[in-house]
C-alpha cells in the first residue's frame, strides 16, 4: 500500500495525490469537469428564453418570469446539496448522483424541444404542446436539482485535495476554477445560438432547439464520464455530519431557551445565541455567530443579483430589436451574452495583477466590502445604460396603431398613376407600382376613398387596432383587396417579406429556403420569415422565369410588388419595388457593449470578491453552509426579479431599467452602511482560543469562567483596530 494511504481504509490522504508542479493531479478531472458543466449550463441557459418564447410560443413576461423561476431554483438546490453531501453521500457520490440526474434533465430538455414529435400534421408546429411544456418544465426541475445540488460540492471538493502545504496552489486553483467556468460559459455561448439558429427536423425544417440543448447535454456526460475517470485520484472526505442541522437546532434552542427565561430574575446574557450555552458547545455557538453576522450582512445581496440575471433575459430581448451587423460578422441577439465571459477572462488578471495593487499603491484600503459596493454601483450604472439604449430603440420603433386606431397603406397594383384623396390626409398621389411611404392613421370605423385616374371611389372598413394595406386594382371593374399588415416587430431580429402579385396569371415565390408557394392573380402571399443578409428570390410563372436579390438587415417586414407589367425576358431585379412595413432594427448592438461592461466589472468585484469573502469568513466546518448561503442570495434576487416585474407592470421597458437601477443605488447605499460596522474576524483565530479553552474547561457552567470567556469572544468579535482584513480584523 503506497504511504500516501490510509493504512486502514485504503483511501487517500489530504494532500497526498501524485502531483504536477506542485499541483495534485485529481485538480485536472476536477478543473475539466467543472468546464463542461458550466458549458452544459449556460449553454443551456443561452437560449432558453428564446425556446419558451418562440418554441413554447409564450409572451416575454411568462418567459421571463419561468426564466428566473428556473435560475432561482438552480440557486436555492445549493443547501440540499450541501445537506446531502456533509451529512449522508459525502461530496464525490453527491456529485456523481446529482451529475447523473442533471443529464437526464438535459436530454428530456433535448427531446422536448423535437418538433416532430407531435407534429402531426407536418406543418412544422408542434400539436400537442403541452407534451413539449411539461417535458421541458422536468427537465428544468432536473437540471436545477443538479446544478444547485453539486455547486457548492465541487469547488469545495477541489479545495479539498490541497493539503495544508498547498495553500497558495489552492488560491491559484480557484482563480483557474473562476477562468473556467467563464471558459465552458464563453464557448457555449457562442455555439448554442448558431446550433439553435440552424435548420432541422424530420417533417419540416424548424429552428433547431433540440441540438442546441442536446450539445449540453453531451457535455453533462463528458463531464460526469471525466469526474468518474478521475475517481481513484481524489481525496474523498467523509461526510462530517448534519452541520445545517446541528445550527438549526442549536439556533432554536437559544430562541427557546431565551423565551423561557424571559422574566428579570434571570441575569440577561450579552448575545441571543448564548442562550445555547446550556446544552450546546461553546465553540459552536461562536462559529454559528460568526455565520449569523455575515448572513445578516448578505440581507440587501439579493438586489445585486435581481439586475445581474436580466443579461440572460430582458438584455437578450433588447438585443432582438437591434442590429448585429458587425461587417464580417453577424452577431445574433442571443450570442450578446458572451460579452460577459470575454470581459470576465480580461477583467479577472487585470483587476488582481495592476487594478488592486494601484490602488493599494495609492495608499488607499480596498477591502471586500468595499470592492462589493463598488460593484453594486457599477451594476446600477448598466442599468442606466441598458435604459438609455431603450429609449434609443423607442424612437426608432415603429409607432404601431393604439386599440383606438387603425392604420391603412396604399399601394396602387396599375401601371399608371393614380391620386386617392384620404380623409383628413387629402390628396395622395402614388406612381405605378407604388405604395404609399407611411400608414396612414385613422379613427373612424369607416373611411371613404376617391380614386382618380381611372375614377373609383370605395367606403373601407378599418379595423381597430389593426395596420392594413389596401390595393388599389388596376381596372374599375376589379375588386378592392385589404391585406392584414403585421403590428409587431417580426420576431428574433428576423425580417417578414411577404408578395403582391400584379399580374394577371398566378406566380411561385420562393427562396433556398422559403417557399411563399402559388399567388393568385391580384393577390397576396402570407408573410415568410427571412433572415438579415442577402437574400435571392426565384419567380415563376408559366414561361417566366427570373431572380431578384435584396439584402436585408434585422427586423424588418418588406411587401414585394409583382407588376403586370412583368413579362419574359423582363428584369426581376428593376421590375420588382419593395414597400418597407417596418424599418430594420437601426440602433447598433455594439451600444450594449457598456452596459456589459459595467455589470461584468461590477460582477468581478461583486461576485468574486463576495465568494472570498464568505470562505474567508466561514468558521472551518461551516464554509459550505456560507457557500450555500451566499448562493441563496442569487436565488432570492431572481425572485425579486419575478416579483418587481409582475408588480410593477411599468408600460415602457427603459422605465423598468431605471427603477431596478435606483432600487441597486438604495441598497447599495444601505449595504455600505451596513458594510462600515461590520468588523473582519479570522475564525481560525477565534476557533484555536475556543479549543485551548476547552482543555481547562472541565464544567463550564461557573458564571465568573463564562464572563471570562464572553469577554474574550466579543473581544474577538468586536474589535475594530485599523489592522488589514485578512488574518487580523478590520472594518470595511
Ligand atoms: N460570469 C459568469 C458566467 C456567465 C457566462 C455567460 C453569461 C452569463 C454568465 C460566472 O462567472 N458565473 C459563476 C459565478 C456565479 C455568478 C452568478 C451567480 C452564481 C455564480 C458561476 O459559477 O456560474
Amino acid at each position: 500500500m503506497a504511504d500516501h494511504e490510509d493504512p486502514k481504509t485504503g483511501k487517500k490522504n489530504k494532500g497526498t495525490s501524485k502531483e504536477v508542479c506542485g499541483y495534485p493531479l485529481s485538480i485536472f478531472f476536477i478543473v475539466v469537469n467543472e468546464f463542461c458543466e458550466r458549458f452544459s449550463y449556460y449553454g443551456m441557459r443561452a437560449v432558453l428564453v428564446l425556446y419558451f418564447k418562440y418554441f413554447l410560443r409564450w409572451d416575454d413576461d411568462l418567459a421571463t418570469s419561468i426564466y428566473h423561476t428556473f435560475v432561482a431554483l438552480c440557486y436555492l438546490t445549493p443547501i440540499l446539496g450541501a445537506i446531502v453531501a456533509d451529512s449522508w453521500l459525502g461530496k464525490f457520490k453527491t456529485i456523481i448522483y446529482l451529475s447523473i440526474v442533471y443529464a437526464i434533465g438535459q436530454v428530456a430538455m433535448a427531446v422536448s424541444a423535437i418538433h416532430d414529435i407531435t407534429d402531426t400534421d407536418r406543418d412544422g408546429t408542434p400539436n400537442n404542446m403541452t407534451f413539449h411544456v411539461v417535458l421541458s418544465m422536468v427537465g428544468l426541475f432536473l437540471i436545477a436539482l443538479g446544478t444547485g445540488g453539486i455547486k457548492p460540492c465541487v469547488a469545495a471538493f477541489g479545495g479539498d485535495q490541497f493539503g495544508d502545504h498547498q495553500e497558495r496552489q489552492r488560491r491559484t486553483f480557484f482563480s483557474v476554477f473562476y477562468l473556467c467556468i467563464n471558459g465552458g460559459s464563453l464557448l457555449s455561448t457562442i455555439i448554442t445560438p448558431i446550433l439553435r439558429a440552424q435548420n432541422c427536423g424530420i417533417y419540416s425544417k424548424q429552428k433547431c432547439y433540440s441540438l442546441a440543448f442536446g450539445v449540453p447535454a453531451a457535455l453533462m456526460v463528458v463531464a460526469l464520464v471525466v469526474f468518474i475517470v478521475g475517481s481513484g485520484m481524489y481525496y474523498k472526505a467523509k461526510p462530517e455530519g448534519n452541520i445545517m442541522g446541528d445550527v438549526c437546532k442549536c439556533i432554536g434552542f437559544a430562541i427557546s431557551n431565551r423565551y423561557k427565561h424571559r422574566s428579570k430574575q434571570y441575569p440577561s446574557r450579552e448575545h441571543w445565541m448564548d442562550w445555547a450555552e446550556d446544552k450546546y458547545d461553546k465553540l459552536l455557538i461562536a462559529q454559528i455567530k460568526m455565520v449569523l453576522k455575515v448572513l445578516f450582512l448578505y440581507i440587501p445581496l439579493p438586489m445585486f443579483w435581481t439586475l445581474f440575471d436580466q443579461k440572460g433575459s430582458r438584455w437578450t430581448l433588447q438585443a432582438t430589436t437591434m442590429d448585429g451587423n458587425f461587417g464580417a460578422i453577424v452577431i445574433q441577439p442571443d450570442q450578446m451574452q458572451t460579452v460577459n465571459p470575454i470581459l470576465i477572462l480580461t477583467l479577472v488578471p487585470i483587476m488582481d495583477s495592476v487594478i488592486y495593487p494601484l490602488i493599494k499603491k495609492c495608499g488607499l484600503n480596498f477591502t471586500p466590502l468595499k470592492r462589493m459596493t463598488v460593484g453594486m454601483f457599477l451594476a446600477a450604472l448598466a442599468f442606466v445604460c441598458a435604459a438609455v439604449v431603450q429609449i434609443e430603440i423607442d424612437k426608432t420603433l415603429p409607432v404601431f396603431p393604439s386599440n383606438f386606431q387603425s392604420q391603412l397603406k396604399l399601394l396602387n397594383m396599375g401601371n399608371h398613376p393614380v391620386t386617392a384623396g384620404l380623409p383628413g390626409y387629402g390628396q395622395v398621389t402614388l406612381q405605378a407600382a407604388q405604395a404609399s411611404e407611411e400608414y396612414f392613421t385613422f379613427e373612424e370605423d369607416q373611411i371613404s376613398i376617391s380614386v382618380s385616374g381611372p375614377e373609383m371611389k370605395r367606403n373601407i372598413s378599418l379595423i381597430k387596432g389593426q395596420r392594413q394595406t389596401l390595393l388599389i386594382p388596376l381596372t374599375i371593374s376589379d375588386e378592392w383587396q385589404l391585406t392584414a399588415d403585421l403590428t409587431t416587430k417580426p420576431e428574433e431580429g428576423n425580417n417578414a417579406i411577404r408578395f403582391v402579385n400584379g399580374m394577371n396569371k398566378p406566380v411561385n415565390v420562393s427562396t433556398s429556403e422559403v417557399v411563399f408557394g402559388q399567388i393568385e392573380k391580384f393577390h397576396y402571399s402570407n408573410y415568410s420569415q427571412i433572415r438579415n443578409g442577402r437574400a435571392t428570390f426565384f419567380l415563376q410563372s408559366g414561361q417566366l422565369s427570373c431572380a431578384f436579390s435584396r439584402d436585408f438587415g434585422f427586423g424588418s417586414s418588406y411587401t414585394f410588388f409583382i407588376p403586370s407589367t412583368l413579362s419574359l425576358g423582363s428584369n426581376c431585379q428593376e421590375s420588382i419595388t419593395g414597400a418597407e412595413d417596418i424599418k430594420p432594427n437601426s440602433v447598433h448592438m455594439a451600444l450594449q457593449v457598456p452596459q456589459y461592461f459595467f455589470i461584468t466589472a461590477g460582477e468581478v468585484m461583486f461576485s468574486v470578491t463576495g465568494l472570498e469573502f464568505s470562505y474567508s469568513q466561514a468558521p472551518s466546518n461551516m464554509k459550505a453552509v456560507l457557500q450555500a448561503g451566499w448562493l441563496l442570495t442569487v436565488a432570492i434576487g431572481n425572485f425579486i426579479v419575478l416579483i418587481v416585474a409582475e408588480v410593477a407592470k411599468l408600460p415602457k421597458q427603459w422605465t423598468e431599467y431605471v427603477l431596478f437601477a435606483s432600487l441597486l443605488l438604495c441598497v447599495c447605499i444601505i449595504f455600505s452602511i451596513m458594510a462600515y460596522f461590520y468588523t473582519y474576524i479570522d475564525p481560525t483565530e477565534i476557533e484555536a482560543k475556543f479549543r485551548r479553552n476547552v482543555g481547562d474547561d472541565d464544567d463550564d457552567k461557573n458564571d465568573k469562567q463564562r464572563k471570562l470567556e464572553m469577554e474574550m469572544m466579543k473581544r474577538d468579535l468586536d474589535r475594530s483596530d485599523d489592522e488589514h482584513y485578512k488574518g487580523k480584523q478590520t472594518k470595511m
